[in-house]
């Protein structure tokens, strides 16, 4: 095996208990790792903590094109909470893949609309009420954008209007939002590190009921609860309600799309060994919101940090504005895909803060992995042995200089609008050519819904909004997507806002 003859950063710089992995804990979102490969190549070691045998961390693009495109050797770690593997991967991926295909998409368009207009009545009010001076009004954008995408999964998800938006004291919305906020918070502090180092030493514990594993048990409660009022109105309307499961029963056929008619209406067409439990039914909805890595919060995220790029580059968001103004409201989805400025400015930005910014796998069989790059001594493929846990960062492929040129680390829309030169390496595998949304057979399910809601809501609010920037500093932590910190603080990212 090659592990030990890859290259990597000096033994010296690592501590002789957390290895090299408390220095990327504590530095910006794969900081460290961007440094690295730009340093030590598309495949290097690090020293894992607590003894743990080291680390593959894997940029190359090949060696990552095949890692993700064998998910049945190349297994997620830690993801047992909320996450199917296997045989319950396979038929739940099957299952859902519908509710998030062009067709279903396209269907989402005005719930999307309603959300983000909402969103634009929200701040358009608020600044009409704040007493602010010609500079215009100081806020947290990132509450305001999350309460709308979260309006967006209740209606699409669950048929459920969650309200966010309409911040009643001690709604689900709030308390949902609250339980997120202290999630990030808590991810930021020492004992964050720890936990998935534990779970990587012994990962029955996230089957466990510690409190660690469960910190978004608010979340998880309130989904269940609305999950299972929704079945329980299925049952009252096929006059079964009492009955113990809704497995031998069959659902009416609504058309609805939401994730939980999609697997009711499944339970009725499946086979007998392939229908699902009232509970795994529950399961799947649960992952939808209470999943980090999916749901709202990665669209949210990732928007927010695009429209701090825009407060820093205002020359690139009065383009938008124009395109924006130039092709009036209420668009419709092919309208919409038609703005070119618009289309590159989100690309730009899930390119450059992907919200989920990094994966691990484990290997769960001896291989060889193939690489775009030799690595001297080596050769162009490295062989590795079960057992091998694989860090996989995205901001250094989605900025790789080698592929998007020296200005890769620069949020540069015109970049997309511009035909690449022919003698340029072809842009990687995935969408777009980033690593955004992962790629191969577990890439995200979520993919058009999150680059819809992101074009619906950034052409609703800039066409009547200004952002700028505050001058204060930002970080992008993960804790545990791509989360902007100011002073300490997780989940704020200030913006100063004023009416067009
Ligand atoms: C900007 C927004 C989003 C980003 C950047 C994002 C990114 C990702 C990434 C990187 C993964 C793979 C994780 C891994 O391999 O460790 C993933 C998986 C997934 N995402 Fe997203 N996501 C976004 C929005 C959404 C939305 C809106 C939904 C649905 C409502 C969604 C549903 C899913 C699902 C179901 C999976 C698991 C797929 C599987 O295991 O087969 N995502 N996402």
């Amino acid at each position: 095996y090659d592990v030990q003859r890859l290259p990597g950063p000096p033994p010296s710089i690592a501590s002789w208990i957390w290895g090299h992995e408390l220095l990327v804990f504590r530095h910006a979102a794969t900081q460290m790792y961007t440094m690295w490969a730009r340093s030590f190549g598309g495949l290097f070691r690090i020293k894992a903590a607590l003894f743990h045998p080291d680390i593959i961390v894997a940029t190359d693009h090949a060696a990552v094109r095949h890692i993700f495109a064998n998910s049945d050797i190349y297994n997620m770690i830690g993801r047992g909470l909320v996450w199917a593997e296997g045989e319950d991967w396979h038929r739940q991926r099957k299952i859902l893949g519908p509710v998030f295909s062009s067709e279903a998409v396209k269907e989402m368009t005005s719930v999307i609309y309603e959300s983000a207009e909402r969103l634009e009545t929200r701040l358009t009010n608020l600044l009409l009420d704040s007493t602010s001076n010609k500079e215009g009004t100081c806020l947290n954008i990132t509450p305001y954008i999350s309460a709308c995408t979260l309006d967006i999964i209740g209606a699409v998800g669950l048929s459920h209007t969650f309200a966010a938006q309409s911040t009643r004291p001690g709604s689900d919305a709030e308390q949902i939002f609250a339980s997120w906020t202290q999630h990030v918070n808590n991810g930021l502090q020492r004992l964050a590190f720890l936990a998935p180092l534990v779970v990587r030493a012994v990962p029955v514990v996230t089957k466990a009921p510690l409190p660690l594993m469960r910190s978004q048990g608010v979340i998880k409660t309130i989904v269940t609860r609305i999950g299972r009022r929704i079945i329980e109105r299925e049952r009252a309307a096929l006059g079964v309600a009492g009955k113990d499961s809704l497995l031998d029963i069959s659902s009416n056929d609504s058309g609805r799309m939401d994730i939980i008619s999609v697997l009711l209406r499944n339970r009725r067409l499946a086979s007998a060994s392939e229908k699902l439990s009232d509970t795994q039914i529950l399961d799947n909805v649960c992952c939808f919101l209470s999943s980090p890595m999916v749901g709202h919060e990665t669209t949210a995220g990732s928007l927010a940090f695009t429209l701090w790029e825009l407060a820093r580059h205002p020359e690139i968001q009065n383009r938008l504005r124009a395109e924006i103004l130039a092709h009036g409201r209420d668009l419709s989805y092919e309208e919409i895909q038609k703005l070119e400025y618009l289309d590159a400015v989100v690309r730009e930005g899930l390119r450059i803060h992907p919200a989920s910014p990094q994966t691990e796998r484990l290997i769960l069989q001896d291989d060889v992995i193939p690489l775009t790059t030799a690595i001297p001594g080596i050769g162009d493929s490295v062989r590795v042995k079960k057992g091998q846990v694989i860090h996989i960062p995205f901001i250094p492929m989605n900025t790789n200089p080698s592929v998007w040129g020296p200005s890769g680390a620069v949020f540069d829309p015109s970049r997309w609008l511009t035909v690449r030169d022919p003698a340029a390496p072809a842009l990687p595998h995935g969408w777009s050519g980033m690593l955004t949304f992962c790629d191969g057979p577990r890439s995200c399910l979520g993919l058009r819904l999150a680059v819809l809601e992101f074009k619906i809501i950034l052409a609703t609010i800039v066409r009547s909004i200004a952002f700028a920037d505050t001058g204060v500093h930002v970080e992008e932590k993960i804790s545990p997507t791509l989360q902007p910190v100011v002073n300490g603080r997780g989940g704020y990212l200030p913006l100063r806002l004023k009416l067009i």
